[in-house]
């Protein structure tokens, strides 16, 4: 059996990576999301899992330092890479929205949208037509309209609590978002069969769930 390498999202879904990954009998036990260590090795499947920051994920896939790696949707859309996207995980579910303040909905004819997602944002924006000015924040976007740096943001919306409370309300609808699996070009060509064989196990606890919905 080659060894493996999986390029893993450390934060949010993670947690719900490894779970969806060991109920696909796949080994990751000895990852432990509290210690520092960023490489961890299962004997068993013959995996090693690298514990990366998700805008970092498509890069270690995409040179091939890792065979696989896990992402969500948002970050594909935003930095495209040369990698295959091989499933749509259904996990991490959550959306890209246009956002602003409560009770001022209208659109000044200047627009200037703070926002992670700058790609994602102007091509938007260009796509329907409409002007804008966009401004790359790396975190914090509701910030923005509350203290004037712009009318409107681009952000992803999961519970809503943070639009609530900072007195911002939903305007569109972007794109809606999930993890997804992705792969090196050549490893899917050199390691075909270990990740047919992966894929399958994965998929098959997918429409599982799917099922029982
Ligand atoms: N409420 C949410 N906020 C942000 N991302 C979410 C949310 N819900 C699900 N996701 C998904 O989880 C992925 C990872 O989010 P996470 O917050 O861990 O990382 P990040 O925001 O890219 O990193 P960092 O916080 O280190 O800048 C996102 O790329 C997105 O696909
Ligand atoms: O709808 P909610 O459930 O409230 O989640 C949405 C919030 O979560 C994310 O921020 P994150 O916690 O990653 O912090 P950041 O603003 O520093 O990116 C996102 O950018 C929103 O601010």
């Amino acid at each position: 059996m080659e060894l493996l390498t999986i390029a893993l999202p450390k934060g949010r879904i993670l947690e719900e990576s490894l779970d969806l990954l060991r109920e696909a009998g796949i080994d990751c036990d000895n990852i432990n999301e509290d210690s520092r260590k960023l490489i961890f090795v299962s004997d068993k499947s013959n995996i090693k899992f690298i514990l990366a920051k998700p805008f970092d994920i498509p890069t270690y896939v995409e040179y091939g330092v890792a065979d696989l790696g896990i992402v969500g949707k948002d970050i594909l859309l935003e930095e495209p890479r040369d990698v295959y996207e091989l499933l749509d995980l259904k996990l991490g579910y959550c959306r890209i929205v246009v956002a602003g303040p409560k009770g001022k909905k209208e659109y000044p004819a200047h627009l200037r949208v703070a926002t992670k997602f700058p790609r994602i944002t102007e091509k938007y924006f260009i796509e329907k037509g409409r002007q804008v000015e966009v401004i790359k924040l790396n975190g914090s976007v509701e910030l923005a309209p509350i203290i004037g740096l712009a009318d409107k943001i681009v952000d992803i919306v999961s519970t809503g609590t943070t639009l609530k409370e900072n007195n911002l309300v939903e305007l569109e609808q972007i794109a809606e978002i999930t993890a997804r699996l992705i792969g090196n070009k050549v490893s899917f060509r050199l390691k075909a069969s270990r990740i047919d064989e992966l894929i399958k196990g994965i998929n098959n606890i997918i429409e599982r769930g799917e099922k029982d919905a």
